[in-house]
């Protein structure tokens, strides 16, 4: 697809959180803050946005990136943060917060007057005073602002409803609705130079609230009608891509009977040529997972991906398949899965005697209801045989006894279901290094209205939080409660997945490509760190996917999932500790943890299945933590 030139305003929620997500990584913003040239850098960045479907020029990107840090300099000089104004200015404020405050002091007036600084420049296309204006203009659909008020914001041409008259002095100025003003031949003439000095008069900072109220309303409506357009387009491009594949299968199926009645069937000819190239496919699947095969009918369900995935590498042309599967950024090589468990060990805390009990980890887990004990037992005891030095209960009254029987170890709140739950678990919080919401919570109103308040309390505390199970159902039914929020992993399996996915998009996710739908549900969770369990556990955060195919077992008992998400609270917190410190770079430590957790609970199934086979429970899993803990993170 070519990248439309005219299109330089509509960039929809989901495209422009994409943008920022690579813009924001460390090697973009290292390249832009170095001697690189920046056209080189945009180069880059739309290459990459091209390569997650959304095909841009690189001088559109670093518009929309100019006009973004524009809208986030305004949003954080009006000092609206108090009153929450600031988001209803800048939309993406917290991403921007997050990228932006890593990196050199930014000059606002560097945005404000539009002038060219460090990485705004590109290749014939340097943008300097007033000339970096009409630039401006022009490739974004946005009309210059009278100068005085040093207000420019990207919003589509569509009609703002009421001009906004101003005063100054004795003289008003009405400000022109934004539709006044055409792209191209038509544009106004430049509104004559004001000297700099008379913006110190202007009643700044109520005007602008004013305006962009005014133009956000605009703005969003715009938006709402593009996205439903790009919806449309996504279902067109989807359908398209079904068929594709279903015409490869039907050739490949024809290739496949033509030579199996030939002499050399024998051979399996047909397999020959692609297996020949084929780059280890056990750990590339681009669409198989446990869930799949839940709209296939199927004989074998632990063979049934595997064979779907061979008929397909048979079948199809290699080059196809992985092809699309490397556009879309993901790796999931051997070197890749190498790369992050050295990251992990990282992480680890060394044991010495010069620390005391707590220092290693308190990890709290809000679950554990009538029906369920065993799921906040087994993510409680997973997080202490991890390593963390305590691991807290926060459960109903009826669920405390049992959970308690189980095991001494633990530490059992009977808080979840009485009348002051949140401030009985709100007294903790100060005390606790990670959270788990979720396993055996229940579906309770109220047990999800406190769990729902605790982790908006956590929030505040900035506490790692991993929300599985029953966490999961609470964020389907409000995203917000976790969106956005860097230090939150949410763990969803095949079903919670589709639910959770169909709940912000509307529509079915596209089953033929797990990739991409984990990306864009991470993206649109506000670039969550989100792992899709599986046959292959897939962990992204919006930028890049990765997968974990540490061999495991054919054994599926109920736990397992328990046991990841208690362990992600302990490897969460050192991943953010290790980061803080320094000892990991470069990489978001919520990934580290969620990778370093699959990789843990896979070698502990296998483990416990080579001595338990198909006796194997999660208690058996529990029993290998400290060994395969031992083989994959400390040999
Ligand atoms: N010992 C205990 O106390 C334990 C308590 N637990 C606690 O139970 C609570 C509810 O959790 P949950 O597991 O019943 O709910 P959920 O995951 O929505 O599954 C519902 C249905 O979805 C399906 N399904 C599931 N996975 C799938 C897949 N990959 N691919 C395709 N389909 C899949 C499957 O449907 P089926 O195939 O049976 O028709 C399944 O029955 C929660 O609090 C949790 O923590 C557990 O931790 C276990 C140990
Ligand atoms: N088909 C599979 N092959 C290998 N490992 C798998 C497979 N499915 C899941 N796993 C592993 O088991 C772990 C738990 O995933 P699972 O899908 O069982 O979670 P869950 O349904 O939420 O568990 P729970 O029973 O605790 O609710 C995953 O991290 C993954 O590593």
């Amino acid at each position: 697809m070519q990248a439309n030139p005219t299109r330089g305003f509509l960039w929809s929620d989901v495209e422009t959180r994409t943008l920022l997500n690579i813009w924001g990584e460390q090697d973009i913003q290292t390249a832009l803050d170095g001697n690189f040239r920046n056209s080189f850098v945009y180069r880059d960045v739309a290459r990459r946005l091209g390569a997650m479907g959304f095909e841009r020029t690189p001088e559109q990107c670093r518009v929309r990136i100019k006009s973004l840090k524009r809208q986030y300099l305004l949003a954080k000089e009006g000092n609206l943060r108090n009153n929450g104004q600031y988001h209803k200015i800048c939309k993406f404020y917290d991403i921007m917060e997050g990228i932006l405050s890593n990196r050199p002091v930014l000059d606002p007036q560097e945005f404000i007057d539009g002038g060219a600084g460090g990485e705004e420049a590109v290749d014939g296309l340097e943008e300097d005073g007033e000339d970096a204006h009409d630039a401006y203009s022009e490739s974004t659909g946005e009309c210059p602002y009278p100068a005085e008020t040093e207000v420019k914001l990207e919003y589509p041409t569509i009609p703002i409803p009421v001009p906004v008259k101003v005063t100054v002095g004795n003289s008003s100025t009405s400000v022109r609705p934004h539709n006044s003003c055409q792209s191209g031949s038509s544009l106004p003439a430049r509104p004559p130079k004001r000297p700099r000095k008379r913006r110190a008069n202007f009643p700044m900072e109520k005007l602008m609230e004013q305006f962009l109220e005014q133009s956000t309303q605009a703005e969003d409506s715009f938006y709402r009608m593009e996205e439903q357009r790009l919806q449309a387009e996504d279902r067109r491009r989807a359908a398209e891509h079904t068929r594709e594949l279903q015409m490869l299968q039907m050739l490949g199926q024809m290739f496949s009977s033509i030579s199996s009645t030939g002499p050399s069937s024998a051979a399996t000819p047909s397999k020959t040529s692609p297996a020949a190239h084929a780059p280890s496919l056990s750990s590339v699947s681009p669409s198989c997972t446990r869930g799949q095969s839940s709209h296939v009918k199927r004989s074998s369900p632990q063979t049934d991906c595997l064979t779907q995935q061979n008929q397909l590498f048979d079948s199809v042309p290699q080059g196809l398949v992985l092809e699309r599967f490397y556009s879309l950024g993901a790796t999931s090589h051997r070197g890749m899965e190498d790369d992050f468990i050295s990251q992990v060990k990282r992480t680890v805390p060394s044991l010495t005697s010069k620390k005391h009990k707590g220092q290693d980890g308190r990890i709290g887990i809000i679950g554990g209801c009538q029906d369920y004990t065993g799921a906040p037992y087994f993510a409680a005891i997973s997080a202490l045989k991890v390593g963390a030095d305590l691991s807290h209960v926060f459960c109903t009254k009826d669920a405390a006894t049992v959970i308690k029987s189980y095991s001494p170890e633990l530490i059992v709140h009977p808080v979840l279901d009485s009348p002051n739950a949140v401030e009985e678990i709100e007294k903790w919080l100060p005390r606790l290094h990670g959270l788990v919401v979720g396993p055996g919570l229940g579906r309770e109103d109220l047990l999800l209205k406190t769990a729902k308040e605790v982790i908006e309390k956590s929030k505040t505390r900035d506490i790692p939080i991993v929300i599985d199970a029953d966490g999961l159902w609470l964020v389907t039914q409000q995203p917000s409660v976790i969106q956005g929020y860097q230090k939150g992993i949410l763990t969803p399996n095949y079903m919670e997945f589709t639910r959770l996915y169909e709940a912000l998009y509307h529509e079915p996710m596209d089953s033929s490509d797990h990739q991409r739908s984990v990306m864009q549900l991470s993206v649109a969770m506000g670039n969550l760190t989100l792992v899709l369990k599986g046959e292959q556990d897939l962990i992204t955060d919006g930028s890049k996917v990765i997968s974990c195919s540490v061999e495991g077992s054919g054994r599926r008992c109920g736990g397992q999932g328990d046991l990841l998400s208690g362990s992600m609270g302990v490897l969460a917190h050192w991943a953010y500790s290790a980061s803080a410190a320094g000892t990991v770079k470069s990489v978001n430590p919520s990934m580290v943890a969620a990778f370093g957790a699959c990789s843990l609970t896979r070698q502990c199934n296998r483990q416990a299945f080579q001595k338990h086979g198909r006796s194997t429970t999660t208690t058996d899993m529990i029993q290998e933590i400290g060994s395969a803990f031992k083989k994959l993170f400390e040999s």
